[in-house]
């Protein structure tokens, strides 16, 4: 359901103007004492000017005032709710509401008692507004409370068949905060004001907010069902600690301006979009649009979210930065950001990874990390991310865990999720000064799903048609392929909840793809919660169709993709032809496939000579 918005503290004819032009739910006005205060004559008279729009609801905001001055008040100002804001107990509350056929809200001051309070409100009030407690002052103070208690307010309410605002110091800035605590609604004053006035755009700014429908993970870090903290009791303060981190630069205009500036003149970001014209031609149908994270620093997606948690590590003070990593690429981008800001790197990497992804390897040493090879299990990603949990444990002071996809448990598949938006917003941006539109499509290859939640994300409250592409490897109906949501069940790995490959008895099975990047059995809980909410559709690609997209795209573009990208590529060869040519396919084009080259040569080497 719609988070319900209200504005309130309207004190002239200006700001009730812009509150009506806003589409608030609900707009307040202030009738007991105070700077925000106004008197009913005023506010009919700026009604007979401008109606508010059906359905805006009108909210008188009471404190402790005679039954009789409320009832005229009701009358004049044309008023729909009277909010009661004071000490009013549930009689006066009875009495207002039958005298004046108004609906009837109770607003408590939040403190430990308050939620057995509404409980004595039950069936008297027709909402609730939970606001901070300040000494001196009932309301409008700009001050915020610990949200943490918002979901118990909101189940009270619910349990009420009630709606449930929460009011305080609600601002541009917290708002996406406090949405994932998901109040029924939010009572906003001093955070749309500049100068005493009410501020047109951070109305728009807080409407915008509310109006997104999507809003993922909750407090808990919970996509839906998946996601959350499944770690030993040792990590989560470490897991904490790393959440108050992010929250506290997450919308820090100076770490903002110091990793654009790292993007800009080290990786080389904004990276190119390119039309894939002759591809397209080819294929036929839709117009293929590439979006180079290629041509990144280290050739590809990983540096965006490396870079960024090396900065948020130096933040936090730590001077040593693990990874995992099995195609490599993460483990080189983590290697980089280590040399570039002085901390030490040690990467684990399964032994068979190791085998399969020399040249990286190497280029991991030469950066001065230290690569760790991990000989449990099948000695692939899965048990190099064990082996990385298991040192973070011994060593959580002075270690920062940089993970490398949008996996592991919260804060890690927001946080991921969120460094590597940068693709999706800047191919949105790129593409409609290009083309004066949105794309149709947006497709990305999956293996734990980093490149493809970058460059989704951004796209997730338009009409826009999203897929991901997983590792069939074999063929998924053969034991060797990596398609975790075609196949897969839910279970727990390395610290959250999401769709796993896994035999009968729970245990996790082997993956399997040509492109050592795929082939991780499990995948990011915020795309389990896509498919499953059916926001995100999900394919599978063979080996075999991911080697012959790459062909075509050396052919008929010149650039040869990592394998991993080629998932995607395949995909896309399958879907263009029946698309019109009008229509837009934005693919991420997230690596490039240099890494790749003894595989390939492997795989095609006799075809091509
Ligand atoms: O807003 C006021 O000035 C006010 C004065 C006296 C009693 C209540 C008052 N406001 C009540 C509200 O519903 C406010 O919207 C709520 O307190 C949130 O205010 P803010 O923290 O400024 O966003």
């Amino acid at each position: 359901m719609k988070t319900a918005l209200k504005f309130c503290g309207m004190r002239c004819e200006q700001d009730y103007l812009k509150g009506v032009e806003s589409g608030a739910d609900m707009l307040g006005f202030i009738f007991a004492s105070g700077k925000r205060q106004v008197n009913s004559e005023e506010v009919a008279l700026w009604q007979r000017n401008k109606q508010p729009y059906p359905g805006q609801k009108l909210t008188g905001v009471f404190v402790n005032a005679p039954a009789e001055q409320v009832l005229e008040t009701v009358k004049t100002a044309g008023l729909h709710i009277v909010q009661c804001h004071g000490t009013e107990p549930p009689e006066e509350l009875k009495a207002i509401k039958s005298a004046s056929g108004a609906q009837v809200y109770k607003t408590l001051h939040h403190h430990k008692e308050a939620v057995n309070e509404m409980a004595k409100y039950e069936g008297t009030a027709d909402g609730y507004v939970i606001d901070t407690k300040t000494s001196g002052a009932w309301g409008g103070t700009g001050r915020q409370f610990d949200w943490e208690a918002v979901p118990a307010y909101t189940r009270e309410a619910e349990r009420q068949g009630v709606p449930c605002l929460i009011a305080g110091g609600v601002n541009t800035d917290n708002i996406y905060k406090l949405l994932a605590y998901k109040p029924s609604g939010i009572d906003v004053s001093s955070g749309i004001e500049t100068d005493g006035k009410k501020d047109e755009r951070k109305m728009s700014e807080m409407k915008k907010a509310v109006s997104k429908t999507y809003q993922a993970p909750d407090h808990l870090g919970r996509f839906g069902p998946f996601g959350g903290k499944y770690v030993p009791e040792t990590l989560m303060y470490a897991l904490e600690e790393l959440e108050e981190a992010y929250d506290s630069i997450k919308n820090d205009p100076e770490f903002a301006k110091e990793l654009h500036k790292e993007m800009k003149e080290y990786s080389g970001r904004p990276t190119a979009l390119s039309y894939a014209g002759q591809l397209s031609a080819h294929y036929g149908g839709a117009q293929i649009f590439l979006k180079r994270e290629d041509l990144n620093h280290t050739g590809a997606h990983k540096i965006n979210n490396a870079l960024a948690q090396a900065l948020l590590a130096k933040r936090m003070g730590k001077t040593q930065i693990i990874a995992e990593t099995g195609a490599g690429q993460h483990g080189v981008a983590s290697a980089t950001v280590a040399a570039r800001f002085g901390l030490t790197c040690k990467v684990f990497m399964g032994a068979e990874d190791i085998k399969r992804q020399e040249l990286n390897v190497f280029r991991m040493r030469l950066l001065g990390a230290e690569v760790i090879e991990v000989h449990s299990g099948g000695k692939t990603l899965k048990d190099a991310t064990n082996e990385a949990i298991r040192h973070w444990v011994a060593n959580v002071h002075d270690t920062f865990y940089l993970i490398g996809s949008v996996v592991g448990p919260h804060p890690y598949p927001m946080m991921v999720r969120d460094f590597q938006s940068i693709i999706g917003e800047e191919s949105k941006r790129q593409l409609s000064e290009r083309t004066g539109k949105l794309p149709d499509e947006v497709v990305a290859c999956v293996g734990g799903g980093s490149n493809a939640m970058g460059i989704f994300y951004p796209f997730i409250e338009d009409e826009v048609k999203l897929t991901g592409v997983e590792a069939a490897g074999k063929g998924i109906d053969t034991p060797e392929h990596a398609a975790t949501l075609s196949k897969g069940r839910k279970g727990v790995l390395h610290g959250s909840l999401s769709y796993l490959l896994q035999d009968e008895d729970g245990n996790i099975t082997e993956p399997y793809s040509i492109s050592a990047g795929l082939d991780y059995p499990g995948i990011g809980p915020e795309h389990a919660h896509l498919r499953d909410t059916g926001r995100v559709n999900y394919e599978a690609v063979t080996d075999k169709e991911a080697l012959e997209a790459l062909e075509d795209l050396c052919r008929f573009e010149g650039i040869l993709p990592a394998i991993e990208t080629a998932h995607a590529l395949a995909y896309v060869k399958k879907k263009a032809p029946g698309m019109s040519k009008d229509d837009i396919i934005l693919v991420c084009l997230s690596g490039r496939g240099d890494k790749d080259v003894h595989t390939i040569q492997d795989a095609l080497g006799e075809e091509i000579e």
